[in-house]
């Protein structure tokens, strides 16, 4: 199978775990026989460097021309004092907006080797992992331009929603419940917010269509304390775009670290863009210490959601599974007894995991 990635590193961190996985994409390559072409374009600080603006119309054009797009991260310090509506964040945003790429599937699960060491091991190992799925071009960050009025003294921000926006992505909600434990969490703040009463009543309209799903209502508040407290309960949390970013990172916790989670930003025709949940960290940017494993197991949901090649997409999985066995983290993570290791060599200890299977597989097929 030949096809063309867009890869857009972005900045900090974003760059370094852009590395990782397309070194993972092309050892799957190898073993699997594709050709996977990746063509790097900026976005983020890195664009403004470049071109002046976060989301330059060259990146917008391959990446509508590509039959997928991996995004590392964007944003830093360097670009604290540009005007807001050039920020780096504005052409992740954008992106996000001009592809149409509202369902944002965030899976939380947890590695055995990671849980082992975590309170919460319980709670969250085997069938309980939990599947986010958050509006992505909806809500706050996409409200009339923000304003400062009153000499300054005055800040205005806008969430709105259509019926047709909510409609969609809470569809997707039942969907994706209707394929796992058929357990649905619809997060919402109903008892102050229109948008969040309309997003109920929404939810109670679906559910008549969805009769096998089980569903509850939470409030943002108690959901965020649940998913400490009772992470099993959950199976999928639908929610707008605000509420899904703030659950996701907290979630993030349940497996270890931010570094761990990968995401899918899709539309209805498959279109997708892959990035991990976390920014670009400047805290850690240029040390070569930043956990790859969030971007490399989006690379995986590439593989499975727009590419259709599910084998290969488990093949990583397991590969980075075999690796946290082995006892190898990054130090965001820890493993008792274990090796810690930077990037680079995480990378190429999960690289050796995915030969590591298909020499053992060749070796054993010489015999068979
Ligand atoms: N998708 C994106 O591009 C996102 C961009 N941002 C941007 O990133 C910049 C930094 O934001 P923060 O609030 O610091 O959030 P962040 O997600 O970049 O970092 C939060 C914490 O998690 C750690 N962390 C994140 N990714 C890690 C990894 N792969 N391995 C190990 N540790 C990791 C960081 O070191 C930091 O301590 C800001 O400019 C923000 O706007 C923030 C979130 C998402
Ligand atoms: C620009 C932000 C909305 C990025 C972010 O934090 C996210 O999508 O998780
Ligand atoms: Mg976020």
């Amino acid at each position: 199978m030949k096809k063309e990635i867009i890869v857009l590193p972005g900045d900090g961190v974003g760059r370094e775990v852009m590395e990782a996985a397309k070194t993972v994409l092309r050892a799957i390559a190898d073993e699997y026989d594709h050709q996977f072409v990746f063509h790097e374009h900026e976005i983020g600080g890195a664009a403004i460097d470049q071109y002046g603006v976060p989301l330059p119309e060259e990146t917008i054009d391959a990446c509508m021309h590509g039959d997928a797009i991996l995004l590392g991260a964007v944003g830093g310090p360097k670009w604290d004092h540009v005007a807001p509506d050039i920020r780096p964040e504005k052409g992740l945003l954008g992106i996000r907006k001009q592809l149409g790429l509202y369902a944002n599937l965030r899976p939380v699960k947890g590695f055995k080797a990671l849980l082992q060491a975590s309170p919460l091991k319980e709670e969250i190992l085997g069938e309980s992992d939990i599947l986010i799925v958050r509006e992505l071009t909806g809500g706050l960050y996409f409200g009339r331009p923000s304003e400062r009025r009153d000499s300054g003294n005055t800040v205005v921000d806008t969430l709105s929603y259509t019926r047709e926006e909510m409609e969609r992505i809470i569809e997707t909600g039942f969907e994706s419940a209707m394929k796992r434990r058929k357990k649905l969490t619809s997060v919402d703040k109903a008892n102050v917010l229109e948008s969040s009463r309309m997003w109920r009543e929404i939810v109670e309209e679906k559910a008549a269509q969805y009769p096998e799903v089980e569903v509850e209502h939470l409030l943002v508040d108690a959901a965020a304390m649940k998913l400490i407290t009772e992470p099993s309960r959950f199976d999928v949390i639908v929610t707008e775009n605000l509420f899904g970013d703030i659950l996701s990172d907290e979630a993030s916790v349940l497996t270890g670290s931010l570094g761990m989670l990968p995401s899918a930003s899709l539309r209805r025709d498959g279109v997708g863009m892959y990035e991990p949940v976390h920014g670009s960290a400047p805290d850690i940017a240029g040390k070569g210490v930043a956990n790859p494993i969030g971007m490399i197991l989006s690379a995986a949901m590439m593989l499975r959601y727009s590419f259709g090649l599910e084998e290969e997409a488990r093949e990583i999985e397991r590969a980075v599974d075999e690796c946290l066995e082995q006892g190898y983290f990054t130090p965001d993570l820890f493993i008792p007894g274990g090796t810690p290791v930077g990037t680079a060599e995480m990378t190429a200890r999960i690289i050796e995991n995915v030969t590591a299977k298909s020499i053992s597989d060749s070796i054993c097929g010489m015999y068979s």
